[in-house]
């Protein structure tokens, strides 16, 4: 194992955060363990982050969990060349202090009044630097590929999830509430593989890039491994070329750039597919299938006449005793999926069933909330780009596990995500997927 602990915090730099990890990249002295690498590290809330745990001297720190989902899990499922290294490494209080010390002030002012660095944590993650380097690095959190089908919707929610995706109400209902919110972009234009279409998408990322001042978390863009603000755009021309005054050439030429790997590789497309092939009940259906287990459970314990109320999706039911997914319970369902060995009905509630498809939603899930970062050149307006080539120009990032205990508050926002859109007047979102035969 790499020991971090033998680096100076100095040697690390902020590179970005998300609402659970905040990420730092080597820039120390030469060293073969730690060149072109980035150290992911927990967050806690403010307050906790800093309270010692109550664990035991001498326990035994479990891993991040995100390694071994990556290694036993998602490499099943996404070719190995799209997904960073991962590396377990050790951490300790006085180390992740100096750090704290060192470089808080460069996070957010907004991120740092929520959250900091998980003191208590003796565990991080040392993975392949995706965004050095002496290129640009365009991370885009692309989100929902997919409109359900309509088969398990309720009646209400029916004609709005079939017409609308997922993202694009979303995004509608945070406008509405005053938040930051993507409104021109809608994913299913970035996954439908048309080139117009993805135009159109980067288009939009663009200007939720340049409205949000470059604080939007679905477009990202890093110069040679340095978060780049609308302000300093210049910094993604190549060396050589004149200053642009006009905004709208840098994003012309940036569309121009990141279009072709955008078409080009298969990232996009499988993501899609396994979210939407993971995901085939919606949350609806899924709540539905959960309440009907449930009373078929119950009428077996010939126990109707004293059923309690229905437990909320998720929660601890007196029928049937699901826990929380652990690494050999992701393995043997990746074993019946991948091998559709085992296939599964909806329409026969049982509990084995049930598990299988609260296990696929979940990972569904991490499908529909990861990242991927796209390396390019740096930009030369007016010239035809030049690509960085090789299917690694492209990864995905942010695999990390769902946990069941997410399935009701999904299920609320849902209806809430429902209840408040307001059709828009000549709106649809087209999903333009088609399997391969
Ligand atoms: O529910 P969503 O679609 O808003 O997604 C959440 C993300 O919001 P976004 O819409 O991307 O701004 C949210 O992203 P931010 O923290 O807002 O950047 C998280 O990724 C959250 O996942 P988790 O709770 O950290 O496991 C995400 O929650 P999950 O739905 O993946 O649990
Ligand atoms: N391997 C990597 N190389 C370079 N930068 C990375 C890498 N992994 C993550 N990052 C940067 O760190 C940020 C936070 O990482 P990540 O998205 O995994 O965090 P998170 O807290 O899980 O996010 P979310 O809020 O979506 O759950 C990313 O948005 C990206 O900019």
């Amino acid at each position: 194992m790499p020991d971090v602990l033998h680096t100076d915090p100095s040697d690390w730099k902020y590179v970005s955060e998300g609402g659970a990890t905040i990420v730092y990249s080597y820039k120390g002295a030469t060293h073969a363990d730690f060149d072109g690498t980035v150290l992911r590290l927990r967050k806690a809330p403010v307050g906790m982050a800093d309270t010692p745990s109550t664990s035991l001297e001498g326990e035994e720190d479990p891993d991040d969990p995100t390694i071994a989902f990556q290694t036993k899990c998602m490499e099943r499922l996404i070719p190995p060349e799209h997904l960073p290294r991962l590396v377990n490494v050790h951490l300790n209080r006085t180390w992740l202090e100096k750090l704290v010390e060192m470089h808080d002030r460069e996070r957010p002012e907004l991120r740092r009044a929520k959250d900091a660095i998980d003191l208590n944590k003796h565990k991080g993650v040392l993975a392949t630097d995706l965004v050095g380097g002496n290129r640009l690095a365009v991370e885009i959190k692309p989100k929902w590929a997919f409109l359900p089908s309509p088969v398990y919707l309720s009646q209400e929610s029916k004609h709005s999830k079939t017409n609308i995706c997922r993202f694009c109400m979303h995004s509608q209902m945070r406008a509405a509430r005053g938040l930051q919110a993507a409104t021109d972009y809608c994913p299913l234009d970035l996954f439908s593989g048309r080139e117009e279409r993805v135009l159109r998408a980067i288009r939009s990322l663009w200007q939720g890039w340049i409205t949000s001042d470059g604080a939007a978390n679905n477009l990202k863009i890093f110069a040679s491994g340095k978060f780049i603000r609308p302000i300093d755009s210049q910094a993604l021309l190549a060396d050589g070329c004149e200053p642009v005054k006009n905004m709208d050439v840098i994003r012309d030429a940036f569309a121009a750039a990141l279009v072709q790997p955008l078409l080009e590789t298969p990232v996009l497309r499988i993501l899609s597919r396994l979210q939407r092939n993971l995901d085939v009940l919606d949350i609806e259906g899924l709540s539905d299938l959960w309440r009907r287990t449930e009373s078929a459970v119950a009428s077996l314990r010939e126990q109707s006449n004293s059923v309690p109320p229905p437990t909320p999706i998720g929660g601890s039911s007196p029928f049937f005793n699901l826990l929380e997914p652990r690494i050999p319970d992701w393995t043997t369902f990746l074993d019946n999926y991948i091998s559709l060995e085992k296939q599964f009905d909806a329409s026969n509630p049982t509990a084995d069933s049930l598990r299988h498809y609260i296990l696929a939603y979940l990972l569904s899930a991490t499908f529909k909330d990861c990242s991927i970062i796209v390396r390019l050149k740096y930009l030369q307006p007016g010239t035809v780009p030049q690509q960085v080539g090789g299917p690694q120009s492209v990864a995905i990032i942010d695999l990390d596990p769902k946990s069941m205990s997410k399935l009701g508050q999904w299920e609320k926002l849902d209806r809430e995500i429902v209840a408040s859109y307001k059709p828009v007047e000549g709106k649809v979102c087209v999903d333009d997927w088609q399997p391969v035969m």
